[in-house]
């Protein structure tokens, strides 16, 4: 049975990622993003489930820089998880005594509303996780009055939900990736993404609009891009992209090459099946049969032929 890291203590959003992405495997909590990251990197486990995007906080930056940085992973999996928060207390608590509320900082800002409306006066405290909150704030001497995270972790740690579907939106949704050791990607499906990151070999004007013409030309179309600091200095960031298709496919292929040769350092986070199963469009001339008619007639050429 493998062992698949994740963001706990047992009831976060990660867990439940986790349950649906890896129903079978044998579930390894753990106190942050970086720990999770690292027990698949060292072998604890046989690879890790994180939060890597949120609808409404956008993305998960600890995950994008354990990424970029740290010793490398290939993302194997996606999925896309519903979050619906709940106001979590002991029992007896009501809404007048609640003056110090523990949560994950991404929960703090997709309930931004509520707590203005609510709890104008409360402090907000930034948990390591929504569970974690939970736990902590199950403990009778605890310094919090509530937590905000799913209900099924108010229901594990002994919790009353005093408020439900909090969040100031109820279509929010979060994507967790799972991740394993580097490795051949998962197969090519027909409805896959690729996540990679690259670094400028230099700053110049169009150096960003250079990056995009690789996938533009190829007829990739990007889902996501972001830019995230290199920590050099104002001013310097670097690049990650999710994009359509999978690097066995010769318009991402190629595409990967051209950035290559175009980046200082360009770094392969992986190929894995879209969440939400969509196939990409295929703009003329971009499908395999056209690449694989354009290489031969090159060959032909370079042999003498017409
Ligand atoms: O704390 C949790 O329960 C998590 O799984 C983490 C996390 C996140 O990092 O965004 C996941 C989903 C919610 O957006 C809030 C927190």
């Amino acid at each position: 049975m493998p062992k698949i890291a994740y963001l706990g203590p047992q009831g976060t959003f990660c867990e439940a990622a986790l349950r649906i992405l890896a129903p079978d495997a044998e579930r390894l909590p753990c106190a942050n993003v970086t720990a999770a990251l690292d027990a698949a990197r060292s072998g604890e486990a046989d690879g890790a489930v994180v939060p890597l995007e949120n609808s409404v906080e956008g993305a998960i930056t600890v995950t994008l820089d354990e990424l970029a940085w740290g010793d490398p992973l290939l993302i194997t999996a996606e999925l896309l998880l519903p979050v619906e928060f709940s106001l979590l207390v002991r029992p007896g608590t009501e809404m007048t005594h609640i003056k110090r509320v523990y949560t994950h900082p991404a929960a703090i800002t997709q309930c931004r509303n509520f707590l203005a409306r609510e709890l104008p006066d409360a402090v907000v405290v930034a948990a390591p996780s929504t569970a974690a909150a939970a736990l902590e704030v199950s403990m009778e001497d605890s310094p919090y009055d509530a937590a905000i995270g799913p209900a099924i972790a108010g229901e594990h740690y002994g919790l009353d939900e005093l408020a439900a579907r909090m969040g100031d939106r109820d279509d929010t949704v979060t994507r967790f990736v799972q991740v394993a050791r580097p490795g051949p990607p998962p197969v090519p499906t027909g409805a896959d993404r690729t996540s990679l990151v690259a670094f400028l070999r230099d700053d110049h004007p169009g150096a960003l609009l250079e990056m995009l013409s690789e996938f533009a030309v190829r007829g990739v179309n990007l889902t996501r891009i972001e830019s995230r600091p290199t920590g050099d200095g104002i001013g310097r960031y670097f690049f990650h992209f999710d994009a359509e298709g999978h690097v066995a496919e010769a318009r991402v292929g190629e595409a990967l090459s051209g950035l290559h040769r175009l980046c200082a350092e360009v770094r392969f986070l992986g190929s894995y099946p879209r969440a939400d199963r969509v196939s990409p469009q295929l703009k003329h001339g971009t499908s395999e049969s056209d690449f694989t008619e354009a290489s031969g007639w090159i060959d032909k050429i370079r042999t003498g032929g017409m």
